[in-house]
């Protein structure tokens, strides 16, 4: 395939490709396989999080993509471009957003967007309309001649990302981008990130150890341990492929409670029920849809629940059942 071209499938572009894409660090006498032969995609338009604990090899899998590291082994395409052939191509064709950001704190914000483009040969009144166009995007439209150091943590990583953006990238790579900010400056960098692909058709590739950002913002995870990937699906798919719901039903006298269970066991999908005292806990795919059909069969039994809990699996759950491990390990 020719390196200047996007690798176009009948879905539309695939932005990242990678085959068995691997890197090992020899330090020392020592070797750490960090990534070991990953295959995954990134079509057009995605937003995906790539979500595992410290030391997974987010960084690494991160840093071949971007060009700042030399794969050890396999192959990938980014933005249509191949790592190893072209990485001069990748680079000009992607944004990267550093966990470290790249604005210097005496600059002026406007300034510093402005020369920032020109590196990439883009001209001054071009530049100077983008960078006005990107700020108010993400609401720093009166940030202009304020030094960057003078901004709050939140407008900084909003000024990092237009800095990844000003070249008009069609796949920008963050690296945790909300790490060290408060909850509600987090919230709103989610909501301008999602706006970046609804209105500019941003691919945006976020790798993260929050499970909140992964499921807040992506539409689909990429979940990494120990230098491979251990699953894949939208945050909900992935939520109900390991766990399901768990249903708690309080019944006022034991006998109830085993008679339930027995009916619990029945419903499609169901794993076998728990009944504890006055107590019965079922997992079942999806809570909401099973629980009325449940009831009903109670109530033809002639069996009333006193109390009923439906839970939600989180990503943590997830992560628990597939690795053993939190992700905040
Ligand atoms: N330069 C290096 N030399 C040797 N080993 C390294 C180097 N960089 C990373 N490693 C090791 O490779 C593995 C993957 O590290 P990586 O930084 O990619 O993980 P991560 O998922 O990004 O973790 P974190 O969330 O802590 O940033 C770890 O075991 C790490 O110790």
């Amino acid at each position: 395939m020719d390196n200047d071209q996007p690798n176009v499938t009948a879905d539309g572009q695939i932005m990242i490709e990678t085959k068995g894409l691997s890197r090992i660090y020899k330090t020392r006498g020592k070797t750490v396989e960090a990534v070991r032969g990953v295959d995954f995609s990134v079509s057009s338009g995605e937003i995906v999080g790539f979500l595992g604990p410290n030391g997974a090899g987010k960084t690494t899998t991160l840093k071949m993509l971007t060009t700042l590291l030399t794969p050890t082994g396999g192959s990938a395409r980014v933005a249509g471009f191949d790592l190893r052939k072209d990485p001069v191509g990748v680079r000009r064709a992607i944004g990267y957003v550093s966990q470290a950001g790249s604005t210097a704190s005496e600059a002026r914000a406007g300034e510093e967007l402005v020369s920032h483009a020109r590196f990439y040969g883009i001209d001054k009144h071009t530049a100077t309309q983008r960078a006005r166009d990107l700020l108010a995007a993400l609401d720093l439209a009166d940030i202009w001649e304020r030094k960057c150091g003078l901004l709050s943590g939140g407008q900084r990583r909003r000024l990092d990302i237009v800095m990844g953006l000003i070249h008009q990238p069609k796949l920008v790579f963050l690296d945790e981008p909300s790490t060290g900010l408060d909850p509600q400056s987090r919230a709103n960098l989610w909501t301008h990130i999602r706006k970046l692909r609804d209105e500019i058709g941003t691919t945006v590739f976020i790798t993260t150890h929050y499970m909140d950002e992964a499921d807040a913002l992506s539409d689909r995870l990429l979940v990494i341990d120990k230098g491979e990937i251990v699953a894949e699906g939208t945050p909900s798919e992935l939520k109900r492929r390991v766990s399901g719901d768990a249903i708690t039903l309080t019944f006022r006298d034991d006998a109830d409670a085993r008679q339930a269970g027995d009916a619990a066991a029945k419903m499609p999908g169901a794993e076998t029920p728990v009944v504890e005292g006055h107590l019965v806990r079922v997992h079942v795919p999806d809570g909401a849809s099973a629980l009325p059909a449940l009831l009903a069969e109670l109530a033809r039994a002639d069996i009333t629940a006193t109390g009923v809990e439906v839970k939600k699996p989180t990503l943590d759950d997830v992560f628990l059942s597939l690795t053993g491990r939190s992700l905040r390990d």
